[in-house]
């Protein structure tokens, strides 16, 4: 946002229906097609709520916003404003305007998401960032030419907010975590190469940064280098089109800490991987330290050299595991901290157990969840988180139902499907259909009397007693923990 457009959202509804509107949509939306479709549209709102009009460049941009993104817009404004919301949108006069402003309901053009002005030129489109550009780059771009070769070569392009004290340590990280302090505390000694691995969304961006953060906070001329493996990729090409590979060398083979992420992206670039062995073993050499991240161990990699694959292997290999929920909890918990909101515990478990895949989902979840807050100006409570997540929470439910639910249970104690419905009541029966009643209740947003109906038409009290007495048993007993545990995994996929 720009200062005017902070100016003119000061105090308005409007504008902090649209302000939290983008916070939605920012998670909805990969970053790169955010940044380049929606986050420059001028927004005008009615003082009622009820129209919100959306200004574009030119009719490029007009047409691709409206098929793209027209009706999840109009979806995330009419669920935040809890009321229907016309949105138009227009081609921009030429004259610059703040991002926001707010209009009285007959100000409004209703266009219905036409152009405004049909002969407006329309402006050469501005193509989005290439992968290389789109590289998480946290530090501020070079100032140009002037800026002293020597002082911007080593800029470490560490993102500072990622260190170790905002890293939640929980045991799905906890080796990784530990590892990356030592070599943080002694670079160059033991573990070298550092080679982590998991998927996404899972933190590894954020351990390398921790890494170099905190040995410039303990030696500050250290000379740490922060890198995405693309942007490896293309500082190769552009020293071979400048015919600067001497430079290339000298600069990588003169660092005290080397960064780089996602080192897959070196499958099948010969050229460059012949580049970063020479620069790992200089490196290695002089006893400067290496971290890596990839999402698969080296062995896992494809495409890759056999000589860098061992290499990669050679010091300490170690994985970032999928949060646990009890890690999940505290996360969203900090991070709302740091965010000023408080997340009550009740709620914290509630969004932790629906959004399990990675930290960057629970983050989005989370967002989410603050700007319904804000914007209703209502507690976070867990209906407000429901109703925050609704569309991600409909998408998991239509993922696992009641018979899919069924079927695996009845696939996992050997019984047959059509006992889930049967009236036979021997244990070994009625034992997996309780357990399946339980996991319907959990992994479903069915009523007790839904759920009675789909086994066999049950009274909803037999159904809840089921449930009860599986989620108590599950307390104590390991053994039926660690079966739900293995249904749970399986249904989820
Ligand atoms: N344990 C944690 N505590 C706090 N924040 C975390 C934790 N793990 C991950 N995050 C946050 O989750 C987000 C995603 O993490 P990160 O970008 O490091 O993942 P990644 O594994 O590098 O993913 P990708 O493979 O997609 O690059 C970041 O905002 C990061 O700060």
């Amino acid at each position: 946002m720009t200062d005017t457009a902070e100016q003119a959202s000061e105090g308005s509804e409007g504008a902090a229906l649209w302000h939290a509107c983008l916070d939605v949509l920012a998670q909805d939306v990969p970053e790169q097609q955010f940044n380049t479709w929606i986050k420059p549209l001028v927004a005008q709102v009615s003082d009622d709520l009820s129209t919100v009009s959306l200004g574009v460049a030119n009719r490029f941009k007009l047409d691709w916003v409206r098929a793209q993104y027209g009706t999840r817009i109009a979806e995330v404004l009419e669920a935040l404003a809890g009321q229907p919301v016309q949105v138009d949108l227009n081609i921009l006069a030429r004259a610059p305007q703040p991002r926001i402003s707010t209009t009285t309901a007959r100000s409004v053009a209703r266009m219905g998401l036409q152009a405004l002005s049909a002969d407006a030129a329309p402006e050469p489109e501005t193509r989005p960032a290439s992968p290389a550009q789109a590289t998480a780059e946290p530090a501020k771009p070079a100032k140009p030419n002037t800026a002293e070769r020597e002082a911007s070569a080593f800029r470490s392009r560490l993102n500072p907010a990622l260190t170790f004290s905002t890293l939640v340590e929980g045991s799905a990280n906890r080796m990784a975590r530990a590892a990356a302090l030592h070599v943080a505390s002694s670079p160059g000694q033991l573990y070298n190469p550092l080679f982590i691995y998991g998927g996404v969304g899972l933190g590894k961006t954020h351990l390398v940064h921790a890494v170099g953060n905190q040995l410039l906070a303990d030696k500050l001329d250290a000379k740490v280098l922060y890198i995405h493996a693309e942007q490896f990729v293309s500082d190769v090409v552009k020293s071979y089109q400048r015919k600067t590979f001497d430079e290339f060398k000298a600069f990588y083979h003169s660092l005290d800490l080397l960064l780089i992420d996602d080192v897959q992206f070196f499958a099948n670039k010969d050229r460059t991987q012949e580049e970063f062995f020479n620069a790992f073993e200089a490196l290695l050499a002089k006893k400067s330290h290496i971290v890596m991240t990839s999402d698969t161990y080296p062995k896992g990699l494809t495409d890759i050299h056999e000589r860098l694959v061992s290499r990669f292997d050679s010091g300490l290999t170690v994985a970032l595991e999928p949060p646990e929920l009890e890690l999940r909890v505290a996360i969203l918990i900090n991070k709302a901290q740091t965010e000023g909101a408080v997340m009550p515990e009740d709620v914290a478990f509630f969004v932790a157990k629906n959004v399990r895949s990675n930290v960057r989902e629970l983050e989005g979840a989370l967002r989410k969840i603050l700007a319904y807050s804000r914007f209703n100006q209502k507690e976070i409570s867990i209906n407000l988180a429901r109703e925050a997540l609704r569309d991600l929470l409909s998408i998991q439910n239509r993922q696992i139902g009641v018979e899919n639910i069924q079927k695996t249970v009845a696939d996992f104690y050997k019984i047959k499907v059509a006992d889930m419905y049967s009236k036979k009541r021997p244990a070994s029966i009625a034992r997996p259909r309780q357990i399946a009643m339980y996991l319907a209740k959990e992994l479903t947003q069915k009523s007790l009397p839904e759920i009675g109906e789909l086994f066999g038409g049950r009274d909803h009290t037999t159904v809840l007693h089921a449930v009860r007495k599986i989620a108590a048993e599950r307390q104590t007993v390991t053994e039926l923990n660690q079966q739900l545990h293995v249904l749970e995994q399986t249904l989820k996929g």
